[in-house]
């Protein structure tokens, strides 16, 4: 049987683009892509780059508190034009659209610029009616933001409206504790808006080191943020200009804007996935095996839309081994168990990769070389804010397990680390590195007795 495609990928973002080009460009097949938005998808277009671009723009008060510490008497950050800065951002986020969409051209893709259904295990239907045949499908969907079922939840935003704001409002309600909830929560509280964070539980960024938790919560506040744990929203009403938003203390508030930072979920909806057997994950999520196959061999799906870690690179990593795979004659699983990642908070980031204090104790005895210090550039600066550092190490095999890391720049220093202990590093090998010195970072290889030890496994 012939097909139009010997590809077709659903979806221009991380995962999407990175299957499409290497199947095309790198592996000589013929390949369709359909993007029903702008090329790029989350990460580029309302992601990554414009939330990393708003971090910048967001710690002008920080850096000028700082520097009047060190002799600049009247450093002041001044006033944020927030439409010089989306003028900017848009224009730049264009710029990377752009990029992607050549780099499609250049490996000789077909795009679609529109939206594409499945109708079958080899035909995709295009919003215009037309039907297009190809040999492997893959569906590189992402997913889309979700609120949590209150009354009154429509008058919110999510994190998508966020960078399309005309103005920035003047008070804002962030609700959760999670990647999103925190870093929003410093950008606003660094452009000078009044930032409210709300989280049901007893510190932000569930599922992160406890330690490194701590320090989170701790410096949300510090910088603004009037975060207030163990609060829940019960219902939001319109209130004039504004929204009035209960809480489940029986307290209301009144906002400007309210955004939803409450998770994401796999955007399988309306994708004709009814027209197939692939079969879904109680959230929604297309389940995959370890090559990123669903049970119907001719479909494959990889990034977000598959829920396994939700991070950019990954989607990369697993569109591109997809096409190695299919294309390339170069089988590559994607191994999952050591991610890094990093939350980018101001001014502290936390940089984190392995297993935290918690998961290694419950796995069984671990040491633990940790280290809590104002660092040299701060302190002189008249700032109390401390920076952590926490390698987890196997005792029988002095294998390094876990490392985290809170201080400034932590996703550039996490990145290095990460280096290492994905090679199965051991603390040894650590300690023999000569420190760079002054940093911060230098006690990553100079931290010579454990801080603690558990020896049994912990619940
Ligand atoms: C605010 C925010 C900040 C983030 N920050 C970071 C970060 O700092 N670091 C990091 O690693 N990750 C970050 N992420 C996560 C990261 O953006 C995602 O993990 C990544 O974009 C997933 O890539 P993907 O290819 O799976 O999906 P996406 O990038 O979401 O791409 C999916 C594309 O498919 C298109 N599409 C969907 N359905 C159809 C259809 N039926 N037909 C045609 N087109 C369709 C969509 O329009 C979209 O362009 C962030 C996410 C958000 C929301
Ligand atoms: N720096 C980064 O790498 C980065 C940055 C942003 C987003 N991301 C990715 O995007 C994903 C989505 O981010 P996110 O922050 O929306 O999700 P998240 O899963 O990290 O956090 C969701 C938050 O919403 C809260 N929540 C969920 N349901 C609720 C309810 N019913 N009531 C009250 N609170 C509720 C949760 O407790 C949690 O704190 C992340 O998991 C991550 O994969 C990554």
């Amino acid at each position: 049987m012939s097909f139009d495609y010997d590809l077709f990928v659903i979806g221009g973002g991380s995962g999407g683009v990175r299957a499409a080009r290497i199947a095309a460009g790198d592996h000589g097949a013929k390949v369709g892509l359909a993007e029903e938005s702008r090329m790029g998808g989350t990460c580029v277009i309302r992601g990554c780059v414009p939330k990393k671009l708003m971090i910048f723009a967001s710690q002008a008060g920080l850096m000028a508190e700082e520097m009047r510490g060190y002799g600049w008497a009247d450093a002041q950050a001044g006033a944020f034009d927030w439409e010089i800065f989306r003028e900017k951002m848009d224009a730049e986020l264009t710029r990377l659209e752009l990029i992607y969409r050549a780099g499609l051209n250049r490996a000789g893709v077909e795009v679609h610029d529109q939206r594409a259904r499945l109708v079958g295990h080899h035909e995709i239907e295009l919003a215009d009616g037309t039907r297009k045949t190809s040999r492997h499908i893959l569906i590189a969907a992402g997913g889309r933001p979700t609120k949590i079922g209150i009354p009154g939840e429509e008058l919110g935003i999510v994190s998508d409206d966020f960078f399309l704001m005309e103005k920035l409002p003047r008070r804002v309600l962030l609700i959760g504790g999670g990647f999103i909830a925190c870093e929003f929560a410093s950008i606003l509280a660094g452009l000078g808006v009044e930032a409210v964070q709300v989280y049901r539980g007893d510190a932000v960024l569930r599922g992160f080191d406890r330690e490194a938790r701590d320090m989170a919560t701790l410096q949300l506040s510090h910088v603004g943020v009037d975060l207030r744990l163990g609060l829940t929203p019960t219902r939001l009403d319109k209130a004039g200009d504004g929204i009035e938003v209960s809480f489940d203390d029986g307290s209301s508030d009144r906002f400007d804007a309210v955004l939803f930072a409450t998770g994401r979920t796999p955007y399988t909806g309306g994708l004709g996935l009814e027209n197939t057997e692939v079969r879904l994950k109680p959230n929604g999520a297309i389940e995959v095996d370890d090559w990123s196959q669903t049970c119907v061999p001719s479909i494959f799906a990889v990034g977000d839309v598959t829920d396994r870690v939700n991070l950019t690179p990954v989607a990369i990593r697993e569109g591109h081994a997809f096409a190695d795979t299919m294309f390339g004659a170069k089988p590559r699983k994607v191994d999952h168990s050591v991610v890094a990642s990093a939350v980018y908070l101001r001014p502290h980031e936390l940089g984190t990769v392995g297993l935290t204090e918690e998961e290694a104790r419950a796995r069984g005895p671990v040491d633990v070389y940790s280290t809590v210090f104002r660092p040299m550039r701060s302190m002189f600066a008249g700032s109390d804010a401390r920076v952590m550092m926490k390698l987890l190490v196997d005792p029988a095999t002095d294998k390094v397990l876990g490392c985290h890391i809170f201080g400034p720049e932590a996703g550039e220093m996490i990145q290095l680390a990460a280096i290492p202990i994905t090679m199965g590093a051991t603390k040894a090998q650590f300690d023999a590195t000569i420190a760079v010195h002054p940093t911060a970072a230098e006690e990553l290889v100079t931290m010579r007795a454990p801080s603690r030890r558990h020896d049994a496994p912990h619940g």
